[in-house]
């Protein structure tokens, strides 16, 4: 018996021994024969991905790849085998070329891994072959007739600022503009909203999930494998532990809705972008299963809401940090109103596109402070991509991260880290238009971007022409954390409503 389990524990040693070794010679290879070896890079970075993971975890990744090229340069190693890109030439040879995406992207199959979205499609002809169905329904022209609907959500909004202006007591506006942004998604969407707005508060505690739902999938998107085992496995997702929530319920009571009067002759016009979406289902049956509508209905959902809210958040914390451009926004706003504009309630997107001012605190708000923090990754086709004179064999991950090229200094010139609006009215600011991409570039851009702009111009305009806005601690600095979408906090205000 004694010599038995002497035998184990001497197999476990060796096995022990053996996994030892083949961890060091790992290690070794990656860091040192690897064809990526000379990139530079933190070294834990060049052996392990479990650095850049710790720093998604963290909330911190945007800020730790930029500190890593003011350190490093134009080509970082932020892991095995990912390099992190801040050439000027890479926006358009990586995420302007019809590129594979990297592997984290498979993390969007949700709710399991059996769920196909076009964000989670990695193959460019493919997803381009599904974008093509769902595309037509994101042109302003179809979100638009939902105006009327989408100023009654922003009503509830600015009757909340109202109230707490009237009461002198502050407000967590960051949350606010959330619950705003999910119920226009909803009504976009679904011609219904989930109702945030009304209640002016966290419904199912869904803000709270979905923050940490976030954490989780910007991380476990590195870790495919365990991920795919554990949460987005069809065994898990049927005991129904991960689903469920408020907005989800609502989500498929909504889709039921759209299928049903998509069988009823007497179904009334202007349809939702899912009844735009469940008739592409039916037209053409062998590209798009109503499992795959499902499928990008639960992952637009999600994508609406907290980016939204983070664009609005940046324009306020922005311009109230500079009360000189909100002054001059609103100049504009009045010279407008003088001429019969901007004088609904809820500014109209329409009148709102007669403000360049205004257009141009928004795209430098978001320049200095863009909801996406993760950098855009894609993979170096057959035969490698040289970008400034480097070469990058095929396969090696290639990502650009929005916040380092909308604030590289090559890019936008010396004051690239400074607040001024006045840039976007110089006459080189078509060449540098390539390096702001906020909302993407190339085959993989966001859909939700004209969506996005109806929002961000209606609350912009109506917020300056009728609120002023403090922080209740001028010295006050929002806090932030950043894993798929960066969604800041903590910096509560006192609106004034102004006697317009
Ligand atoms: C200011 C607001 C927004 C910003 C800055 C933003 C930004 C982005 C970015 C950077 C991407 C990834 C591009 C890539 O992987 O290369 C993306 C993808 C996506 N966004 Fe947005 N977004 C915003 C609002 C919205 C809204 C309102 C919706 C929905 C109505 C939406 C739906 C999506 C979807 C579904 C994807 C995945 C697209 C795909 O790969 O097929 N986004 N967005």
């Amino acid at each position: 018996m004694e010599s038995y389990s002497y035998g184990i524990s001497s197999w476990l040693a060796r096995l022990a021994a053996l996994t030892f070794a083949l961890a060091v010679y790992l290690a070794l290879h990656r860091r040192f024969w690897s064809p990526l070896a000379l990139v530079p890079g933190p070294r834990l970075a060049s052996i392990t991905r479990l650095c850049h993971a710790y720093h998604i975890f963290k909330g911190d990744n945007s800020t730790w790849t930029r500190a890593l090229h003011k350190q490093y340069g134009h080509f970082v190693r932020i892991a095995p085998n990912e390099v992190s890109v801040s050439h000027p030439d890479g926006p358009a040879l990586i995420l302007q070329a019809s590129l594979r995406k990297g592997n984290w992207y498979r993390v969007f199959s949700l709710p399991d891994y059996r769920y196909v979205n076009t964000p989670s499609i990695l193959d460019p002809k493919e997803r381009a072959q599904r974008t093509r169905l769902f595309a037509p329904a994101f042109l302003s022209s179809n979100l638009l007739q939902a105006e009327p609907r989408f100023d009654a959500v922003l009503g509830q909004l600015f009757g909340r600022l109202d109230a707490h202006a009237a009461a002198g007591r502050p407000l967590h506006l960051d949350r606010q503009l959330s619950f705003a942004a999910l119920d226009v998604a909803g009504e976009a969407l679904f011609a219904r909203p989930f109702g945030f707005a009304a209640a002016g508060r966290d419904l199912d505690g869904h803000l709270a999930k979905g923050r940490a739902a976030n954490c989780y999938a910007a991380v476990a998107g590195h870790f495919w494998t365990l991920h795919r085992l554990l949460a987005a496995n069809p065994l898990i997702t049927r005991t129904g532990l991960l689903a469920g929530g408020h907005v989800m319920r609502s989500t498929f009571a909504a889709l039921r809705c759209a299928e049903a009067k998509a069988t009823d002759a007497d179904a009334p016009s202007s349809p939702s972008v899912v009844d735009h979406w469940t008739k592409a289902g039916r037209d053409n049956p062998e590209v798009l299963r109503p499992v795959d509508v499902e499928a990008q209905i639960i992952i637009t959902v999600g994508a609406a809401s907290d980016t939204v809210s983070c664009a609005i958040q940046s324009f306020v914390y922005h311009m109230i940090a500079n009360p000189t451009s909100w002054a001059r926004a609103r100049e504009e706003i009045e010279s407008q109103r003088a001429q019969g504009f901007c004088k609904d309630p809820v500014v109209s997107y329409q009148d709102s596109q007669t403000l360049p001012y205004l257009r141009a605190c928004l795209h430098e708000s978001i320049r200095m402070f863009g909801p996406s923090p993760m950098g855009l990754a894609r993979v170096a086709p057959a035969g490698g991509l040289s970008i400034g004179g480097q070469h990058f064999p095929e396969g090696t991950t290639l990502s650009i991260n929005p916040n380092v090229m909308q604030q590289s200094k090559e890019c936008w010139g010396e004051d690239a880290e400074e607040w001024n609006p006045d840039r976007w009215f110089a006459e080189d600011i078509s060449s540098k238009l390539k390096y702001w991409m906020a909302f993407g570039l190339g085959g993989n851009k966001c859909p939700g971007e004209n969506l996005a702009r109806i929002e961000l111009f209606k609350v912009a305009a109506t917020l300056v022409r009728d609120y002023s806005i403090r922080q209740v601690d001028p010295e006050n600095k929002w806090q932030w954390e950043g894993y798929i979408t960066r969604v800041p906090h903590s910096w509560p205000v006192y609106v004034e409503k102004r006697g317009v």
